[in-house]
C-alpha cells in the first residue's frame, strides 16, 4: 500500500510561487507588458465614466442647460469609452489566457523532462500517482493561477487604482475615506489566508492521494482480485474521495459564510461613511454631481476588490499547486557529469574499496574490490538480498557509492558524460518493460537506431521469427507492458533493445529468472555470440545462465565471499557456490 504523499509544499511560501509563472511566462514578456498596457488604458477609459456623468449633471442638468449637441456629444463619449473599455478588457483577457495556456504547456514539459532526468533514489520513494498527479493536475492548477493573477488580479487592482486616483482628482479627502477600504480588505484577506492555507494544502495532498490510489490499484489488478481485496480498497478509497469533497465543502461554506459577509459589511459601512460626509457638507448644486461621481467610484473600488477577495480560494488552490510543483523542480537532478568528453571504447571495469548503503546508516556492499577485463563475461550469484542488484545499479550509476569508486576503461563512473555512458551500456531487466507500442518503437526506445540495425538486434536476441511472423511484422502493436506477448518473449525483445544500441557493456538482471530452459538456452547462445566483443555482467537466479561465464561473483551479505570460474567454485568443497548449485539441482 502506499505511503502518504511526503509533503514539502508547506515548507514553500505560497507566494514564492508566484516566481514560477513569471519563469514559464518568460519568453512572452513583451506580450505581457503590452497587455499590461491595454489594461491601463481601459482602467483610464472607465475611470473616465463619472467624471463625464458629473460633468452632465453640474453642467448640463442641474443648470437646466438643455444644449443638445454638447449633452449628445457627452453621451456619445460615455458610451465609445465603455465599450471601448469592455473591448479592451475582453481582448486582453484572450491574450492573457493564451500566454496562461503556452506557459503551462512549458511548465509541464518542464516538469516532465525534470522527472526524467531525477536520480533512481527519488523513484525509491516517490508514488507514481502522486507525481502523475503533480505534472498535470497541478499544473493545470497553475493555469487558474496565471488567469487570475495575470488577468482578474492585475485587471481588478488597476481599475481600482485608475477610480482612486480620479477620485483624488475629484476630492482627495473623500478618495482617503474610500482608500480605507484597501488595507480593510488586505487584512481580511491575510486572516483568511492564514487560516485555510493548511486545509488547502492537505486538500491537494489528498486529490493526488486519489491518483495514487487509483494508479495502484490498476497496477495491481490481478493481484488486488485475486487475493479478494477490491472492497477493501474500495472504502480506502471512498474514505479519501469524502475526506477531499468535506474539505473542499468546509472551504467553500468559510468564503460563503465568513467573506462574503464580510466584505459586503465594509461596502455598506463605506457607502454611509461617504453619503455621511456628504451630508455634513452644505449641499450647494454642485455637490451632486461630484455625490453621483464619488457613488460611482465607490462601486468601481468595491467590485474589483470583491473579485480579488472572492477569487482568493481560488487562487490559494492554485499557489498551493504552484508550490508543489516548484518543490518538485526543486529536487536536483545530478548536475551534469560531462567533464572528460571522453567515451566508453573498450568496457574495462574496476571496482575498487566500494561500500554503498541507501540508508548510509546500514551499509548493503562491503569493501567489493574486482576487475572486470574489457570483453569478458562476468556472473554474479548470491542469496537473495545478498547486494547483487545494488551493485548493478551502482555500475549503472543509479546511485553513487558512498565510499569507493568505480571505473570504466580508467574513467570514474562519474566523469562520464551521460549521453556516452549511456549509448555504450545496454541492461536487460528482470522485468522487462514493454511500451503500449510496436516491436519495432520497442527495440528502437527512440534512439537513431536504423531498420538493419533492429532487424540485427531482433536477430540476435532470436525473437525475429516471431516478431516477423505477428500480423503487421515488426509494426505489430504489443498492448499495454507488453500484453500480448508472453514472457519470455518479452524477455527477448528487451534483449533485442539492449542489443539494437551496440553496448560496449550489457548488464543482464536476473534476465532468465521468468523463463523456459527452452528460452534460456536461446539467450544463453545470445550471449555466445557476444563473447570477446562486449563486457557481460549477468545477475542469475539461474545458475545454468553463468556457467559459462568467465569468473563469477558469490556475494553474501554484500561482502565478496567467492569468485573464480564454474569448475574452480565447484572445486571449493562446502562453498557457497557449490551449495547453491547443488540447492539449484535439487529444486530441479
Ligand atoms: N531501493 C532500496 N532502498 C532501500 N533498501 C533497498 C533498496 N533496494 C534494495 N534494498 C535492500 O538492499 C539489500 C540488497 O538488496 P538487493 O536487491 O541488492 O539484493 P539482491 O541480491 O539483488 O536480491 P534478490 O536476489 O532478491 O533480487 C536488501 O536488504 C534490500 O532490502
Amino acid at each position: 500500500m502506499q505511503k502518504p504523499e511526503h509533503d514539502d509544499t508547506q515548507r514553500e511560501r505560497p507566494w514564492s510561487s508566484v516566481g514560477l509563472l513569471l519563469e514559464s511566462a518568460a519568453p512572452e514578456r513583451p506580450q505581457l507588458w503590452r497587455g499590461l498596457a491595454w489594461l491601463c488604458l481601459a482602467a483610464g477609459l472607465e475611470a473616465l465614466g463619472p467624471i463625464i456623468g458629473k460633468h452632465f449633471i453640474d453642467a448640463h442638468l442641474l443648470p437646466r442647460q438643455f444644449d443638445a449637441a454638447a449633452m449628445g456629444a457627452l453621451l456619445l463619449a460615455l458610451l465609445i469609452s465603455g465599450w471601448a473599455s469592455s473591448w479592451i478588457r475582453y481582448a486582453q483577457l484572450t491574450r492573457m489566457a493564451g500566454i496562461a495556456r503556452r506557459s503551462v504547456l512549458r511548465l509541464r514539459e518542464r516538469v516532465y523532462a525534470h522527472v526524467l532526468a531525477l536520480p533512481m533514489a527519488f523513484f525509491d520513494k516517490a508514488i507514481t500517482g502522486q507525481l502523475v498527479s503533480r505534472v498535470t493536475n497541478d499544473t493545470e492548477a497553475v493555469n487558474t493561477l496565471y488567469r487570475q493573477v495575470l488577468y482578474v488580479m492585475l485587471d481588478s487592482s488597476i481599475v481600482v487604482l485608475g477610480s482612486i486616483v480620479a477620485m483624488a482628482w475629484l476630492d482627495w479627502r473623500l478618495m482617503l475615506i474610500v482608500a480605507t477600504l484597501i488595507p480593510a480588505m488586505l487584512i481580511i484577506i491575510s486572516a483568511y489566508q492564514r487560516l485555510s492555507a493548511p486545509a488547502v494544502a492537505r486538500q491537494r495532498q489528498l486529490r493526488s492521494e486519489i491518483n495514487a490510489q487509483m494508479a495502484e490499484s490498476m497496477a495491481g489488478m490481478a493481484v488486488l482480485q485475486a487475493a479478494g481485496a477490491a472492497p477493501r480498497f474500495g472504502q480506502r478509497f471512498e474514505a479519501t474521495n469524502e475526506a477531499h469533497f468535506g474539505g473542499r465543502v468546509a472551504e467553500l461554506r468559510a468564503n460563503a459564510w465568513l467573506l462574503r459577509p464580510a466584505l459586503d459589511l465594509l461596502n455598506v459601512l463605506l457607502l454611509v461613511t461617504v453619503i455621511y460626509g456628504f451630508g455634513r457638507r452644505e449641499l450647494s448644486g454642485l455637490e451632486v454631481g461630484l455625490l453621483y461621481a464619488f457613488l460611482s467610484y465607490v462601486a468601481r473600488v468595491v467590485e474589483p476588490l470583491i473579485q480579488i477577495t472572492m477569487q482568493f480560494g481560488q487562487l490559494q488552490q492554485s499557489m498551493v499547486a504552484a508550490a508543489r510543483v516548484r518543490s518538485l523542480l526543486q529536487q536536483h537532478a545530478p548536475a551534469s557529469q560531462a567533464t572528460t568528453g571522453r567515451r566508453i571504447a573498450s568496457g574495462e571495469i574496476a571496482i575498487e574499496h566500494l561500500s554503498f548503503g541507501y540508508d548510509a546508516e546500514r551499509p548493503v556492499l562491503h569493501e567489493l574490490n574486482l576487475r572486470i577485463p574489457a570483453g569478458s563475461f562476468i556472473g554474479i550469484v548470491g542469496h537473495t538480498g545478498s547486494g547483487k542488484s545494488t551493485l548493478m545499479a551502482l555500475l549503472l550509476r543509479f546511485y553513487a557509492a558512498q565510499t569507493g569508486r568505480i571505473t570504466v576503461d580508467g574513467l570514474p563512473l562519474a566523469s562520464i558524460p551521460d549521453e556516452s555512458f549511456r549509448a555504450a551500456v545496454g541492461l536487460v531487466p528482470q522485468e522487462p518493460y514493454l511500451m503500449a507500442a510496436s516491436a519495432r518503437e520497442n527495440i528502437a526506445m527512440g534512439r537513431a537506431i536504423d531498420e538493419a540495425q533492429i532487424v540485427a538486434a531482433a536477430k540476435a536476441a532470436r525473437i525475429d521469427d516471431f516478431l516477423s511472423g505477428l500480423p503487421q511484422g515488426y509494426d505489430t502493436l504489443l498492448g499495454e507492458g507488453g500484453a500480448r506477448v508472453s514472457t519470455g518473449q518479452k524477455q527477448l525483445i528487451a534483449m533485442a533493445r539492449a542489443l539494437a544500441g551496440a553496448p560496449t557493456i550489457l548488464f543482464l538482471d536476473e534476465a532468465t529468472s521468468n523463463i523456459d530452459s527452452a528460452t534460456e538456452r536461446i539467450v544463453g547462445e545470445a550471449l555466445q555470440a557476444l563473447r570477446g566483443r562486449v563486457t557481460i555482467v549477468a545477475i542469475a537466479h539461474r545458475l545454468s545462465t553463468i556457467r559459462e561465464a568467465d569468473q563469477i561473483i558469490v556475494l553474501n551479505h554484500g561482502h565478496l565471499a567467492e569468485r573464480g570460474s564454474h569448475a574452480e567454485l565447484m572445486f571449493h568443497e562446502g562453498g557457497l557456490y557449490q551449495r547453491l548449485v547443488q540447492l539449484q539441482a535439487l529444486e530441479d
